[in-house]
């Protein structure tokens, strides 16, 4: 039987008295799709920084591809495969959207990372830039300058910078915050696409049309703790989860 892409065992996070996560467990397959929903401050944000190595959880276990990565730090994680993307922009708004991919690709290859170094056009970072920005749409961008992009194409950018790391498992962190409704469906199409190619994919995400368009499995944190997963049908009609959103819109 081959393993979970990811796995998560009854982790939980306890910070003095209060427990932020409690007892979620889950098993994400290799190519797998999962959105991660909830009301604010359910713990959606608080799972991904455990799963990507930011926090270190208080009992439970983390694993990517079967091996326990609970104690390993962010790097080490993005080594073993591990890919995410932040809620808030980490481009580099001064360079441009090339330079901003091949940093990325020359980040997982090593060596120097100085953008300002003359970068040679046939060079490995150079190569892997250009096959990511081309996957997301923004070979056309490569010499405009970051800051200037619309939100949507900094997002797609964001992932571009991902994919030049080569991840396997990929984390989504609110990927429509903040992007025009013109841009929605351009940057749905690039997550289709991320998915399609085979990577596994987690996404945090409050856009409900969006997520329940994209993924195969919907996992409802609710209070710290992982009250459905399954898919999207059956989520939405479970009475628990409608109970959960009591109040707000589905
Ligand atoms: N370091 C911390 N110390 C104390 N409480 C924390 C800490 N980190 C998170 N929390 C609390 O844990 C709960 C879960 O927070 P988290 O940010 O994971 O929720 P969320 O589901 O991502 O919410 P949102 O949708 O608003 O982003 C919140 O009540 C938050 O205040």
């Amino acid at each position: 039987m081959t393993e979970p892409a990811l796995q998560l065992d009854a982790v939980g996070l306890q910070i003095g008295g209060a427990r932020i996560l409690r007892d979620v467990s889950m098993q994400v397959a290799t190519g797998e799709m999962v959105g991660v929903i909830g009301p604010n401050g359910a713990g959606k944000t608080t799972l991904f920084n455990i799963i990507s190595g930011v926090s270190v959880p208080t009992s439970g276990r983390v694993l990517l591809g079967g091996d326990d990565v609970t104690g390993r730090k962010v790097h080490q994680r993005a080594r073993a495969g591990l890919g995410r993307t932040f809620q808030t922009s980490s481009v580099f708004p001064g360079l441009t959207v090339g330079e901003n991919a091949r940093l990325a690709a020359q980040s997982k290859l090593g060596g120097a990372t100085s953008p300002w170094r003359f970068p040679r056009a046939d060079d490995e970072a150079s190569g892997v830039a250009a096959r990511c920005l081309e996957e997301v749409g923004l070979a056309h961008h490569t010499g405009t300058a970051a800051g200037v992009l619309s939100h949507g194409d900094k997002r797609k950018l964001e992932i571009a910078m991902l994919l030049a790391t080569e991840p396997e498992v990929v984390l989504l962190d609110e990927p429509m915050a903040g992007v025009g409704s013109g841009d929605v469906g351009g940057l749905v199409e690039v997550i289709r696409r991320l998915h399609a190619s085979g990577r596994t994919v987690l996404m945090v995400e409050h856009h409900m049309e969006v997520l329940l368009g994209l993924v195969d499995r919907v996992a409802v944190m609710h209070h710290g703790e992982l009250l459905a997963i399954d898919t999207p049908k059956a989520v939405m009609a479970d009475p628990a989860v409608q109970k959960a959103y009591l109040g707000e819109t589905v």
